[in-house]
Formats: C-alpha cells, sequence, structure tokens
C-alpha cells in the first residue's frame, strides 16, 4: 500500500485490482486509461505494485537495448500454445533475444523475396471482391462491412506471406472455421488473464488445458494451429517444400520445427487483428471526412495522372513520396492505436527512480497507448480530433515538433528490443490499402482485372 504511495491514482487501486478489473471489463480500458494519467500525471498506480504510464521517455528507457527492465508477468498471458512460449510470451531475455535476432531477417523482408508481391495479390482480390459483391446499383443496395472485410485481408496477407499459402477468407468472404467468433471471446480473455494472474495458473492445470485450443479442432484459433502444423510439416522430411518466405528464413536461422508451430500462431495473431484494426480506423477517419478525403483523393489523382503510380496496385516507395497519404496514415495510427494492452515491464530488483520517486524492484509498469497519442505537449492542442494537416509544414507546428510527433506515434509499434518485427509488414500493407481504396481510379483497376 505505502510502496507506490507517492504516485496518483484511483483509490481502490492501492490495495486491489478493482479498478483495472473494471476498466477492463467495461470494453472501453483505452479511455479509462487516458483518464487516469490526464487526473494522476504522466505516471500512475492503478493496481498493488502496477504503475500506468503514458510519458514517451521513460517507455524508451524501459525498452532500451541495455536496460535491466524486463517483460512483467503481464506477458505470460500471450502463450498461445498450450506448451510453449513464444516470441511475444518469454520472459527470459536471453532467450528472447535469440529468438528475436534469429526470426528478424524473415521478419524485414530482405529474405522474403514475395513480401511485396504477396500483399498486391490479396489487395486485387479484396478489389475484386468488393467490385463483384459490394458495389450498389441502381435497383440494389449492397452495403459492406468494412470491418469484417479487413480482417479477412490481414488474415489471408498474414498466412500467405508467413507460409505461402492463403487462409482463404477473401476467397469465400466468410469465417468458415468460426475464427473471429472465437477471437471475440478470445481476446477479452487475454485481457482477463493479465490482469489477474492467478487465473493464469488456472488455465495452465492438465485438466483445464484439455478445454484450451487444440491443432485437431475443426474451429478457431485450434484450426489455425492444425494449418500451421501442417504447413511447418510440409517443410520437412524427404519430400520437403523449401520456398524463400518468412517461414523458410525462420528454418535457415535455425528455429526448429516445434517453435516454428508456436511461433506461426504468434505471428498470425499478432498481425492480423493489429493492422485490421488500423486499416478500418484510418479508412473510417478519412471517409467520414468530406474535406479530408477530397484533398487525399487529389494527391492521389495528380500522381496517377503524372504516371508515378505503379497500375495496377502502387509500389511502397511509390506511397512514400505521398505526404497527404502518409499524413493520414500517421494521424489513424495516433487517433487509434490499435494495441492497447498494458504490456507491462517490470522494475530490476534495485528499484529505479522515477519523476524524482522511488519504485521498489518488481514494480510493473504498463503502457497507456491511448494517453501517449493524446499528450498535448507533443500533438498540440486539437489532440481528438482528426487532423492530417498538423503532420504537414503549415499545419500549426515546427518542423522540430513534427519529428518529435514522429517518433511518439510510431511508439505504437513498441520501442527497441520490445518493438513490433511486424512493422514494415503493417506499413506497407497500410501504404497500399489506404491508397488503392481511396483512389477515384478505383474503376481503372476493376477494368485492368477485366483485361
Ligand atoms: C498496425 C499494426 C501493428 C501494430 C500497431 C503492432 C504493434 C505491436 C506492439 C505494440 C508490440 C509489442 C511491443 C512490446 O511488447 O512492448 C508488437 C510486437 C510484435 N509484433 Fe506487432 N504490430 C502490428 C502489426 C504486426 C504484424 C503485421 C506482424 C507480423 C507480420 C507483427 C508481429 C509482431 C511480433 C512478432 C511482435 C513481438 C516482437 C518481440 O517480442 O520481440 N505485428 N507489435
Amino acid at each position: 500500500y505505502r510502496a507506490l504511495g507517492e504516485f496518483g491514482g484511483p483509490a481502490t487501486a492501492s490495495f486491489s485490482r478493482l479498478w483495472l478489473g473494471k476498466a477492463i471489463y467495461s470494453g472501453k480500458m483505452n479511455l479509462h486509461f487516458g483518464r487516469v494519467n490526464e487526473q494522476y500525471g504522466d505516471t500512475a498506480r492503478i493496481g498493488p505494485r502496477l504503475l500506468l504510464t503514458r510519458d514517451p521517455a521513460l517507455i524508451r528507457k524501459m525498452n532500451a537495448v541495455r536496460s535491466p527492465y524486463t517483460r512483467a508477468e503481464w506477458y505470460n498471458s500471450l502463450r498461445l500454445h498450450p506448451t510453449r512460449d513464444n516470441i511475444v510470451s518469454f520472459r527470459d531475455e536471453t532467450i528472447h533475444n535469440k529468438l528475436r535476432t534469429q526470426m528478424s531477417h524473415g521478419y524485414s523482408g530482405k529474405e522474403n523475396m514475395y513480401l511485396e508481391h504477396d500483399i498486391d495479390e490479396r489487395l486485387l482480390q479484396v478489389l475484386g471482391l468488393i467490385r463483384s459483391k459490394y458495389v450498389s446499383t441502381d435497383t440494389e443496395y449492397r452495403p459492406m462491412d468494412l470491418a469484417r472485410v479487413t480482417t479477412f485481408f490481414t488474415l489471408d496477407v498474414i498466412s500467405t506471406i508467413a507460409f505461402g499459402k492463403s487462409f482463404g477468407f477473401l476467397v469465400t468472404d466468410e469465417d468458415p472455421f468460426d475464427y473471429l467468433k472465437q477471437l471475440h471471446v478470445f481476446l477479452p480473455a487475454i485481457m482477463l488473464f493479465s490482469v489477474f494472474p492467478d487465473v493464469q495458473k488456472i488455465m495452465r492445470l492438465p485438466l483445464i488445458q484439455r478445454l484450451a485450443p487444440q491443432a485437431t479442432d475443426v474451429t478457431g484459433l485450434g484450426k489455425i494451429m492444425g494449418f500451421a502444423r501442417d504447413v511447418v510439416g510440409e517443410r520437412f522430411g524427404v519430400d520437403k517444400v523449401v520456398r524463400k518466405d518468412m517461414l523458410g528464413s525462420f528454418i535457415t536461422h535455425g528455429l526448429s520445427r516445434e517453435q516454428l508451430e508456436s511461433e506461426t500462431i504468434t505471428q498470425i495473431t499478432a498481425g492480423s487483428d493489429s493492422t485490421a484494426t488500423s486499416i478500418r480506423m484510418t479508412l473510417f477517419l478519412i471517409t467520414s471526412n468530406a474535406s479530408i478525403y477530397s484533398t487525399l483523393m487529389n494527391e492521389l489523382t495528380t500522381a496517377h495522372e503524372e504516371n508515378r503510380l505503379t497500375r495496377p496496385i502502387l509500389r511502397d516507395t511509390e506511397s512514400r513520396t505521398l505526404p497527404y497519404l502518409q499524413a493520414c496514415i500517421r494521424e489513424g495510427l495516433r487517433i487509434y492505436p490499435p494495441v492497447t494492452g498494458l504490456l507491462a515491464k517490470e522494475v530490476p530488483p534495485q528499484g529505479d527512480v522515477i519523476d524524482g520517486r522511488f519504485v521498489p524492484g518488481g514494480t510493473s509498469i504498463g503502457w497507456n497507448s491511448w494517453g501517449i497519442m493524446r499528450l498535448k505537449r507533443v500533438f498540440g492542442q486539437d489532440v481528438d480530433v482528426f487532423r492530417p494537416e498538423r503532420w504537414l509544414p503549415g499545419g500549426g507546428q515546427s518542423k522540430e515538433q513534427i519529428d518529435n510527433m514522429e517518433e511518439v506515434v510510431m511508439l505504437a509499434f513498441g520501442y527497441g528490443r520490445f518493438g513490433c518485427l511486424g512493422k514494415p509488414v503493417a506499413l506497407m500493407e497500410l501504404n497500399k490499402t489506404i491508397a488503392e481504396v481511396s483512389l477515384p481510379s478505383f474503376s481503372l483497376i476493376l477494368r485492368y482485372q477485366d483485361n
């Protein structure tokens, strides 16, 4: 009770996790986190031995390469495989670091020859799906659930780039093995386990383990586990498939068959919902503001008319030359950072001093991504407004401020030795999708497909 007494926070947080449990249960945890740091300062107490911070400097310090901070108990909840840890859940930094080095080549795209091509193929499939099923006519109104289609897209992208085989969600425009349905139960459960570590211990009991997803299941995460097991199996043995993709890179860098099975499941879950959230929220924010939408369309139309965009899908390098598009993507990540879980790190045994206050060893410090992205001292006074202009010269921020904003918004992908390995993939997906779906010459792509 006294240990973190110098930090402000909700009254019950000093002796229980009640406040945190309620915040998570409400389904609006991001808003509760935002308010708590607004009220009690950049670092606040939200539970016994648990702080929440929106201070970018503290986050960089905890995640820095030589920092003595480690992953806190929170990360145990990210163990998806029934018996094995994975790159996101290992708390031993030596093991995590080794795995990260082995896997970074595959994630960076340097050893994945098909990365950009695979994303293009899936994007063309989305555009084809829209054309065949969701273009309204004079007599028929055909609404499309953007949230669903973006999730199908990112799931098919990640499966294709991970092991050269798409799950096929876009082909059928269906969730044939109830993956999404189970995710709606599964993700909130992860959040609950992360707050109440004792529940995790119960989940590890052999009897309960039998209820957990299995590779033999015909639905949900278990089905994905079975898919991963089969695809990994094809890469070993006498008639093994050799392919220069992510899986191929991981094998080259020494991952065992068991590790691969566990890591591929992680890859699917880490890389699909996060990117889909970003795409759908950014598209939603752009298209619900006529002025922003028309400014973006003008930029894209001009680039297209000046033959600066490869058809049918623009190159990733081309998208980076379009300032308004890039501003919209950054503003989307800022207004709606997709990863809002605590990602708590643990203070080293000797303790630390934060803002002049002593924090004992073993204290967990979670991040408040929602709060970070709404820091007025970084982004300006109108932080709740989706305003891509803030990223451009003349939009109210100086060059130095924009450079600082860039560094802070990229914290949405974590930082340093815990930073997102899939960031280049996610940004490529965002760059291409936001541009192509917004492009007024969308009809030209449709005609291209006809030919
Ligand atoms: C907009 C999309 C994405 C966002 C915002 C995002 C964000 C994050 C964050 C915040 C972390 C954790 C940092 C920490 O533990 O402190 C993370 C880790 C990770 N992400 Fe992403 N991510 C995205 C997309 C992806 C994609 C597409 C992939 C796969 C291709 C991916 C793979 C990973 C992996 C493997 C890790 C674990 C890295 C490690 O433990 O060393 N992510 N991501």
